[in-house]
């Protein structure tokens, strides 16, 4: 066993609390850690189905092979487990098969748009066709031009009378769709985002299903040009695309109508509210941020900290021994808070989740009334937690020194994707003016109405400070909890009022907005941060658990908070909220946490349950064996194929005969 495992095994013995106990309640209970645990040893157990090393791979290799499982898993894993794209296995499969899978947005996108946007009758045809891959279909909304304002797309589908067709077409080259994942290569159907026009009369964005590949030879059909946008930041095994639509003519029954409708006549015929056709994006907030972001945060935290705990160096004590990094309390700082961010996020998006499905539901009975408050927690919480996350991984990619900036660590290419969650499904911004936009409308009624659920902390808006006067006072949630609505109730009230202000002096809505959208923005990170800490501690509250764990939670919770309150102390103070000196109290609070919370670093880690497969990792994996994992790693360096790379017979030859013969003194040097 080497040094570093020993080291690791050491940390484990330290731990005080079942970590067994953390991954089930993390898990949302035995059954699901159990399920969990059945799948990954599905996938696990199915050498064609397991991780590559992908970190000297090619993006045409990523590709080829995520394919290759993408189908394995499709043809034979599925039915011989059972499952299908709805199963509720599916989040784990999810989880088990890492990032490197193709369909991602057929199956996570297309599946479910037809699901929302179609009639009975229209389900019925295309979801079996899709759900078994007879045919493969992409979620072709932005353009060249706009991905953002939805209501300046391009697109057109014109509907012609006399033949009962819509025409959709690119009037130019800003419309033509780029960016929907598995378009590239993969897709014969795309679910088309196009303005429809009626006898000259705009109608708005509405969904089409349109044929774009042949099905026998998978050649573009007539009218259509396709194909995959390049090399990405990450993403590498999705094939994002760019079509074009010369003039492309297809049936009416073809524009997807649980929402709205068009009569061979020409009658448009709206069903429901105009938004609703803003649904699949609603869904996509609430439910892919835990599996493609806060898990990447749990992976890099994962990594890191395992890595700081068995890499020694330097002296903590002169003249002693090298300790491990994580002794120092810089390391502490940059690792423990993001631990304590990974579990208040999770517990915080399986929250949105849930009202989510409750919202869907509610669909179903005609009930819509759930909307506007949906829309902006989801926007909120999709930006607020991508970024945070996100930030988080680069933080901690950096702590891992220059182990950290290669591949072999695994953090870069788990960052790679996660961070394009800050753009895809709205970009981030333009997420958190959507969710102010709530708020500030919600804190012009609490003056006349109640505010209810998200938002019913803003009832309250009497005057108050903080009663704490040692830091020990800030581990308690309820304090906690405290300082984050009266800060987030006082930045709303305050922007509010700037508005109110401005447009009392002559402004138009738009302008004052406009100028007061940098403090709306942080208006709406208060908020969210908010939410996270109110729904952590009353998760925790809920709880029936062994002390210990309790006790390990509620750290969490206090260090997750605590970390905000220093990190925006200007806020907490210009609010009125806390004293100076109660920031300090509260830095110190925090940074006793960070001393109590370190014997159990690996637990806390431990709990979140990554395979080493998952890892994907030489410095996280579960065994501590760095060194010797980053060595065989780098063997395996494509450069490293022959001895002597051909580029240095190409190209360094001669200066290398060159020096040769002055070192044995057959001829001089001239400088
Ligand atoms: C089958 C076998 C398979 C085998 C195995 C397979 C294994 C693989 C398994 C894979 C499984 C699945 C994996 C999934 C993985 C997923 C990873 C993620 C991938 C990335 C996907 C990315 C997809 C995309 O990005 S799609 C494009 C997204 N685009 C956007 O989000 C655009 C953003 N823009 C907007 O949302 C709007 O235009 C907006 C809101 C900015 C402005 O709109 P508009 O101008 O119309 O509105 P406003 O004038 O601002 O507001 C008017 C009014 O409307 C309210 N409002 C706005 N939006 C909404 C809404 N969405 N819902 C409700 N209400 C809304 C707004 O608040 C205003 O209300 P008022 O009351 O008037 O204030
Ligand atoms: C990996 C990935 C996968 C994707 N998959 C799909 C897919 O499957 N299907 C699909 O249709 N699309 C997809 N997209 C596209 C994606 O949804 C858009 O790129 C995204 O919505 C952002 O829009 P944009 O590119 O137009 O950004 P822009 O709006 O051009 O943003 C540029 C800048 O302008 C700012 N800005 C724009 N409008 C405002 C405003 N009103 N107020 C303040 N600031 C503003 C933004 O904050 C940003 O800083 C994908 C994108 C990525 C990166």
């Amino acid at each position: 066993m080497s040094k570093q495992s020993r080291l690791l095994e050491e940390e484990r013995r330290k731990v005080n609390f079942s970590v067994e106990e953390l991954t089930n309640i993390y898990d949302g209970g035995v059954e699901q850690t159990e399920m969990k645990r059945k799948v990954e040893a599905a996938i696990h157990n199915d050498p064609e189905c397991r991780c590559k090393d992908v970190g000297m791979m090619t993006r045409e290799e990523r590709f080829n092979d995520g394919m290759r499982r993408t189908i394995h898993l499709n043809k034979v894993v599925f039915p011989r487990e059972g499952w299908n794209a709805f199963s509720k296995e599916l989040d784990y499969v999810l989880r088990n098969i890492g990032k490197e899978f193709c369909l991602g947005i057929h199956t996570g996108v297309f599946l479910p748009c037809i699901l929302s946007f179609g009639s009975d009758e229209q389900i019925a045809k295309w979801l079996p066709l899709g759900a078994q891959l007879q045919i493969i279909g992409t979620y072709a909304q932005t353009e060249l031009g706009h991905g953002t304002f939805l209501r300046g797309l391009q697109t057109v589908a014109t509907y012609d009378k006399a033949s009962q067709e819509f025409v959709i077409n690119c009037p130019e080259i800003s419309a033509m769709k780029w960016w929907p994942g598995d378009m590239g290569k993969s897709a014969n159907h795309a679910l088309v985002m196009a303005q429809v026009v009626i006898d000259g009369k705009k109608y708005g964005m509405h969904p089409f299903i349109v044929q774009i590949r042949d099905l026998t030879t998978h050649m573009p059909l007539p009218g259509i040009t396709v194909g995959d946008i390049g090399n990405k930041v990450g993403f590498e095994t999705t094939d994002n695309g760019f079509l074009h639509f010369n003039k492309v003519r297809i049936p009416r029954e073809n524009l997807l109508c649980k929402n709205s409708e068009v009569k061979p006549d020409g009658t448009y015929v709206a069903k429901t509210k105009d938004k609703m056709v803003y649904g699949s994006m609603v869904r996509l907030r609430a439910i892919f941020l835990e599996g493609e972001v806060v898990s990447a945060l749990g992976k890099a935290c994962t990594i890191a900290v395992r890595y700081s705990l068995v890499r020694q160096q330097g002296e903590l004590e002169p003249g002693k021994p090298e300790v491990a990094v994580m002794e120092y309390m810089t390391q502490q700082k940059k690792l423990l808070p993001y631990v304590a961010m990974t579990y208040a996020t999770h517990f915080a998006c399986l929250k949105l989740k849930k009202m989510y499905n409750i919202f869907e539901q509610k669909v179903k009975e005609g009930d819509l009334s759930g909307l506007p408050e949906l829309h902006a927690l989801s926007a909120g919480m999709k930006a607020s937690v991508a970024e945070q996350c996100t930030d988080g991984i680069e933080i901690l990619r950096k702590s891992c020194g220059g182990h950290g900036y290669s591949n072999a660590s695994g953090i870069p290419i788990i960052w790679a994707r996660a961070v394009a969650g800050c753009t895809y499904e709205g970009e981030n911004t333009v997420m958190y003016l959507q969710c102010a936009r709530y708020l500030v409308k919600c804190y012009n009624q609490v003056q006349t109405n109640r505010l209810h659920g998200t938002v019913a902390y803003l009832n309250n808006m009497n005057q108050s400070t903080c009663r704490v006067n040692k830091a020990n006072d800030f581990q308690q949630p309820a304090v906690l909890v405290a300082c984050f609505q009266y800060r987030a109730r006082e930045v709303i009230k305050s922007v509010a009022m700037k508005i109110n202000h401005l447009t009392k002096n002559g402004y138009p809505n738009h302008e004052a907005w406009n100028k007061c959208s940098v403090e709306l923005v942080n208006v709406v990170k208060a908020h969210i941060t908010q939410y996270i800490v109110a729904t952590f501690a009353s998760v925790i509250d809920e709880l029936s658990c062994s002390p210990p764990v309790k006790t390990v939670l509620l750290q969490m919770c206090a260090l997750y908070a605590l970390e905000n309150i220093t990190l925006y102390s200007g806020d907490f103070l210009k609010v009125g909220y806390l004293s100076p000196k109660q920031c300090d109290l509260a830095l110190e609070a925090e940074l006793d946490l960070l001393s109590c919370l370190r014997p159990n670093a690996v637990g806390l880690v431990d709990a979140f349950d990554y395979s080493d497969d998952l890892l994907q990792s030489c410095i996280g994996a579960y065994d501590g064996n760095v060194y010797e994992r980053l060595f065989e790693w780098a063997k395996k360096s494509p450069l490293n194929k022959t001895e002597v790379h051909e580029e240095t017979y190409k190209y360094l030859k001669p200066y290398l005969h060159a020096g040769r013969d002055i070192l044995e003194g057959k001829t001089k040097s001239k400088l």
